[in-house]
């Protein structure tokens, strides 16, 4: 499904003129068979069938799917497979297309034995072939399928999209539209129905992370069927019609929720992100900053222009002359593509996976313009995240919840393998570091009672036997098979996209990876101080708990309007930290004795008054602890040993906490 590369030379964003957005044309879709067969497969000269010379016959060849061999056969089966596994399931398949120089397209009796062959391979792995769309060409007809695997009907694939934008960009309206199919009326009615918080109805304004799902049968058609009374949607009906649903992520648009924002964009892991900018109001507020996060964290996105029913020709133009100028931007280097028609979705959700293009569509959510081709394209979206069964478990917790009559239920998105009813995980680290054995009692999919969960699937588990006190988000439940560590420090290169003065060690902010989001402390650095624009390594420390995470994870570092990004690059185990060196002894020290100066208000978890070198008295709390624990009985694993260290927590929390109010007064 990505053959921008191949495509791409010529379309460099710093060589086009600045006003063009190009068209999706541009981008020819992926070819069925191209050349990246894995070594030795393709067939060699002389080797074709169907009355051919055989002298071009090859992978590359247009006519390789009229009358395969049952080498080349099992070759097209091996290879659909791949393209299957690395699309999680789905395919977008072209037939009549070669790259070996040749015209274009097949005649009418090659199609049909080219189509029958695709059809048959679909048959052996189980998925369904669906018409896209036909087209001609010099040589003949070209056309686009979507392969999909057959679902059971407690099945379905799932795709996440992040939906950010800038506060009244329309979208919850849109995600209104989508999931409830009745159009706005320009004055909140969509929206309504998708508000949960009180407060939400009465401002109007998104504060939660808000899940909502679009559901698409096997057609492509949309499943979604509010009620006729209250209009709420059932779920579990929803997930049982559907082949595909779309999971959205809505996210709060206004400043003051950006801590949320961020939260979504990094735990709830989106596969997409859906950029939502008003066309009358342009590029404004939190448009760009949100940009950046997705850009940040690697995540591919698109760019829903709103409010087209509404605004002036001559500002939609301008807003997309400035949307295409920010996109193509140094700092973006993206290729916007504005997607107009069935064919320029099919060619840009063929492409979209590889982070390079960028769709633009421009839609009314009261008269309705254009939502088809949003529609058609969410339902072509592959979800990135390729899954193996025979990989350990992991599933990381963003949220938990006290469900009357099942007790304690934790919710978040599986990482890695297969996790079936009545595993026994590890969950955690709690405060000491430590991970205990607990059994998964139900598994929920978006509500619906299921047996099992793979990776890229968000879930809901019941636990047995335990609080949901003792639970709180960026835990993880993890297969006893990886012997999970958690982390008190790690190691991070990071890039500082805002600071208004300079970063140095003792400096603390929030940082956000996957669902881990807790302030640290930089401890030490490879350059004295930071700023704007400055790239580093940088040696971290979580001020309150310690936590499980790995090399490689993306990261952002959060203050107030002080942003950084960054790459986990070392982690390093709680035995072996540096708490347990001189020099960090010092530090905490050091700390305290500042705090106890300066008699300043401590940092909570939200960052908002985090200071440098100001940790709070959980900070110290949990320091002291992880040095006497270190120190006097390092980290044994029984149960008794953990309810003592648990209860020695519990007292230098105390203690810390009086010392804090004592400096204080
Ligand atoms: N005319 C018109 N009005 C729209 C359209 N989309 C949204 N609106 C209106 O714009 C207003 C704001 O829409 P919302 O969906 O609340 O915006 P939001 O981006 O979700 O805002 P936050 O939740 O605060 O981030 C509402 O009154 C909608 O009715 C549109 O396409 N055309």
């Amino acid at each position: 499904m990505s053959l921008l590369t191949a495509k791409e030379p010529g379309i460099d964003p710093d060589a086009m003129p600045v006003e063009s957005i190009v068209p999706a044309c541009m981008f020819a879709p992926d070819p069925g068979f191209g050349d990246d067969l894995p070594d030795g497969e393709g067939f060699e000269d002389g080797e074709g069938t169907n009355g051919e010379s055989g002298d071009h016959l090859n992978f590359s060849s247009k006519l390789v799917l009229v009358s395969p061999s049952g080498d080349q056969y099992d070759s097209l089966l091996r290879q659909l497979r791949e393209r299957m596994d690395e699309g999680c399931g789905e395919t977008i398949y072209v037939v009549g297309m070669g790259s070996d120089g040749g015209d274009y397209g097949l005649d009418e009796k090659d199609m049909e034995a080219s189509a029958a062959t695709v059809r048959s391979l679909c048959e052996q792995i189980e998925a369904d072939l669906i018409f896209l769309r036909e087209r001609t060409e010099a040589g003949g007809r070209i056309r686009d399928y979507l392969i999909r695997r057959r679902v059971g009907e407690l099945d379905f694939l799932e795709v996440r999209v992040a939906v950010v934008g800038n506060v009244d960009a329309g979208k919850s309206t849109l995600l209104g539209v989508l999931t409830h199919g009745e159009l706005d009326n320009g004055r909140g009615f969509a929206r309504q129905k998708l508000f949960r918080h009180k407060h939400e109805m009465e401002s109007g304004r998104t504060s939660s992370v808000g899940n909502d799902i679009l559901g698409f049968d096997q057609e492509g058609q949309v499943v979604n069927k509010p009620d006729s009374h209250g209009g709420s949607l059932d779920w579990t009906k929803i997930c049982e019609r559907s082949s595909k649903v779309i999971t959205f992520i809505d996210l709060a648009g206004h400043e003051k929720y950006l801590k949320t924002t961020v939260f979504g964009m990094t735990g709830h892991m989106p596969d997409f992100c859906m950029l939502m900018v008003g066309s009358n109001a342009g590029i404004v507020g939190m448009t760009k900053e949100h940009l950046g996060l997705a850009l940040a964290l690697n995540v591919p996105v698109f760019v829903v222009v709103t409010k087209i029913d509404m605004c002036p020709a001559n500002i939609l133009q301008e807003t997309l002359k400035l949307l295409q100028r920010l996109l193509k931007s140094p700092g973006c280097r993206k290729i916007p593509v504005l997607v107009q028609n069935k064919d320029d979705v099919i060619v840009t959700a063929s492409n979209f996976s590889s982070e390079r293009m960028c769709p633009i569509f421009q839609i009314s959510n009261v008269t309705g313009e254009n939502m088809e081709l949003l529609k058609m394209f969410l339902n072509l979206l592959s979800c990135r995240t390729a899954y193996s069964d025979d990989e350990p478990a992991e599933f990381q917790i963003d949220d938990t919840y006290s469900v009357p009559g099942v007790g304690t239920v934790v919710s978040g998105t599986t990482l890695r393998g297969l996790i079936r009813l009545n595993d026994t995980l590890l969950l955690g680290p709690d405060p000491l570091g430590t991970f205990i054995p607990i059994a998964v009692k139900s598994i929920h999919r978006k509500r619906m009672p299921v047996r099992e969960v793979r990776a890229g699937q968000t879930a809901s588990f019941a636990l047995k036997k335990i609080k949901r006190s003792s639970i709180r988000k960026g835990m993880v439940m993890i297969s006893p098979k990886l012997t999970p560590q958690a982390t008190w420090e790690f190691e991070a290169e990071i890039l500082v996209l805002h600071h208004p003065t300079t970063i140095s060690p003792r400096y603390q902010a929030m940082v956000h990876c996957g669902s881990i989001r807790q302030t640290a402390t930089i401890l030490t650095m490879n350059r004295d101080c930071l700023r704007t624009g400055d790239k580093a390594t940088v040696h971290f420390r979580f001020i309150k708990t310690p936590e499980y995470m790995h090399c490689d994870q993306r990261l952002v570092f959060r203050e107030g309007r002080t942003k950084a990004v960054g790459t986990v690059t070392k982690v390093t185990p709680s035995h072996l930290h540096s708490v347990n060196t001189q020099a960090a002894r010092a530090q905490q020290a050091k700390m305290l004795a500042l705090k106890k100066k300066e008699g300043t208000g401590t940092p909570d978890e939200t960052g908002t008054v985090a200071r440098p070198g100001s940790p709070s008295s959980s900070q110290v709390g949990f320091g002291l602890v992880d040095l006497l624990l270190m120190d006097s009985c390092g980290f044994s694993s029984t149960m008794h040993d953990h309810k003592q260290k648990l209860k020695l927590v519990q007292f230098i929390q105390v203690f810390s906490q009086m010392s804090g109010t004592a400096c204080q007064r």
